[in-house]
């Protein structure tokens, strides 16, 4: 599989790079940048600090139409929507890790995800996806006895909140709770709000210095608190998932697909 990476110069896209370098299954088949960018026809391994791997970068995909059989996204919700309707238009599959998408524009992603496969997931890390399977198991023994809490923290460049893997958590054990979180979520809690409610799941966010990504969820009653902790210490963890799903699409038929589908975690 040749693999192509827009936003090649961004934290993720960089990551990207190295790990599909680094995979002996797939090779990098093109590097898309911002248009404009001063980085446009400099080498993808040198922006990637890996030195040259003999692919230059480009600025749109239609530079590079014919490079790449996976593009692999995580960008901006606007961007990406542009690069799904691209890669379901000439039959590409893609994986898509940019979070903060509203519910609109994921429908608009999944009607291009019935043109040509697509791997989309908030969180691509091995550990991470496992975490989900361990919440839905602690919700359904632990049951409405015990207050759902979800804390997440990230650097401070993070743009969206809550991350896009605390609220998938939070559909996760709402859920298995038998409830919908659109009407149990509670965002960021001040002044005289009144006693907790039973049924509520409560996000709190953290964006703090160069954290990289940690996700902290509390079960707790009168008595006890457990809480099932995630704490990514690199990018790579992302970009190794996000090339595993890359490699994974190969055959695949259209349809909109996610991680746990990726580590047969269903
Ligand atoms: N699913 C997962 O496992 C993970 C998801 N994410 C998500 O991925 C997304 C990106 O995160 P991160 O890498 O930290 O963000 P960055 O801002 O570092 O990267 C985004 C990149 O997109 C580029 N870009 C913007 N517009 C265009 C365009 N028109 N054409 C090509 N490239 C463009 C930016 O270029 P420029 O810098 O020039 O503006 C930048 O390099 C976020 O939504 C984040 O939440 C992050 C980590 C893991
Ligand atoms: O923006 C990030 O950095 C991350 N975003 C993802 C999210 O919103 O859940 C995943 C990861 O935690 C890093």
């Amino acid at each position: 599989m040749r693999v192509a990476v827009i936003g090649a110069s961004g934290r993720m896209g960089k990551n990207l790079i190295t790990a599909i370098h680094d995979a002996s299954d797939v090779t990098l088949g093109a590097a898309i940048l911002k248009p404009g960018s001063s980085l446009v026809g400099a080498d993808a391994g040198e922006i990637a600090g890996l030195g040259k791997l003999g692919i230059a970068a480009v600025e749109s995909l239609a530079d590079c139409v014919n490079d790449f059989d996976v593009l692999i996204d995580f960008t901006t919700p606007s961007l990406t929507l542009e690069n799904a309707a691209f890669c379901a238009k000439h039959k590409k599959a893609i994986v898509v890790g940019t979070t903060g998408l509203n519910d609109e524009e994921k429908a608009a992603l999944n009607e291009c995800a019935q043109q040509s496969p697509m791997v989309f997931a908030p969180n691509m890390s091995v550990g991470l996806n496992l975490t989900l399977k361990l919440l839905a198991t602690a919700a359904q023994i632990l049951g409405d006895d015990y207050d759902v809490e979800i804390v997440e923290a990230h650097h401070r460049h993070k743009v969206d909140s809550p991350s896009g893997t605390a609220l998938r958590m939070g559909e996760v054990v709402a859920e298995a709770l038998g409830r919908d979180l659109k009407e149990c979520a509670v965002y960021g809690r001040e002044g005289q709000i009144g006693a907790r409610t039973q049924k509520e799941i409560g996000f709190e966010t953290i964006r703090a210095g160069d954290v990289v990504g940690e996700h902290s969820v509390w079960f707790a009653t009168e008595g006890e608190r457990i809480e099932i902790v995630h704490k990514a210490s690199s990018r790579m963890t992302f970009a190794k998932g996000a090339v595993r799903a890359a490699s994974w699409l190969e055959g695949k038929s259209s349809g909109m697909y996610d991680m746990q589908d990726v580590l047969n975690l269903k």
